[in-house]
């Protein structure tokens, strides 16, 4: 039976292209329904047009100026992604932190990409943050993860970890085009782990 997943963005979308090249090419079975993001400057929304996939932007501001709230925001959003009835929700590059009101609609059917090791760096810069603790003499590797996703940022069981090489030479871009072409690999990964595809 083919598989139904949601892809959530915030900006440049390159690994949503990953998912869709993966679908494209016949190497990932499913279907992307929809790809949501809460920019709608996201270049994604141009990827996913240019597939053909249908977006919804669903931006935070409107709610912010009606003094209403994240939670608002977030049962609004589920409550949209909801008429999808998706078997997976993949968060790939979403950058608000979902909350609990959100996350219980889809029966932890969330996963996240996140460019770290657990416990490592959560929460948003990572990369940048693993790269200048290199540097400190801290650490001597990163990596990416996917996880499910729960309440606390981060924290939810891995599904897939893989450690990415920090080099002395290495600039910030450096370890960045290492990272993301790690990311591009392992999201199509989990995908397929996570609906045993
Ligand atoms: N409940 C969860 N929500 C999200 C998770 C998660 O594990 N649990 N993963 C994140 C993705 N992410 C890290 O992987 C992440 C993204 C954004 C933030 C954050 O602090 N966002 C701020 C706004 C930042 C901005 O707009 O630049 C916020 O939401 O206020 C932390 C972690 C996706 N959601
Ligand atoms: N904490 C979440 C986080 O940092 N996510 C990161 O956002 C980028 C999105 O890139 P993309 O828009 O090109 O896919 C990726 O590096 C992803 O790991």
């Amino acid at each position: 039976m083919l598989r139904h997943i949601i892809v959530f963005i915030s900006g440049n979308g390159s690994n949503l292209q990953a998912i869709i090249d993966s679908v494209q090419s016949g190497t990932l079975e499913c279907k992307i329904d929809l790809v949501v993001s809460n920019k709608k400057s996201a270049y994604g929304l141009t990827r996913a047009e240019k597939a053909g996939i249908p977006t919804l932007v669903f931006p935070l501001k409107p709610y912010k100026d009606a003094g209403k709230t994240r939670i608002e925001y977030d049962i609004d959003l589920a409550n949209k992604v909801r008429e999808y009835n998706p078997d997976l929700i993949a968060l790939a590059g979403w950058m608000h932190v979902l909350s609990k009101e959100f996350i219980d609609h889809f029966n932890d059917n969330i996963i996240n990409l996140h460019p770290a090791l657990p416990g490592q760096f959560d929460g948003i810069n990572a990369i940048k943050r693993a790269y200048e603790a290199f540097k400190r003499g801290e650490i001597t590797k990163t990596g990416v993860m996917v996880h499910k996703v729960v309440p606390e940022v981060d924290k939810g069981e891995p599904l897939i970890i893989e450690e990415v090489p920090i080099f002395e030479s290495d600039t910030l871009e450096d370890l960045e085009e290492r990272i993301h072409s790690v990311e591009h690999r392992i999201i199509v990964q989990a995908i397929k782990k996570f609906l045993g595809i």
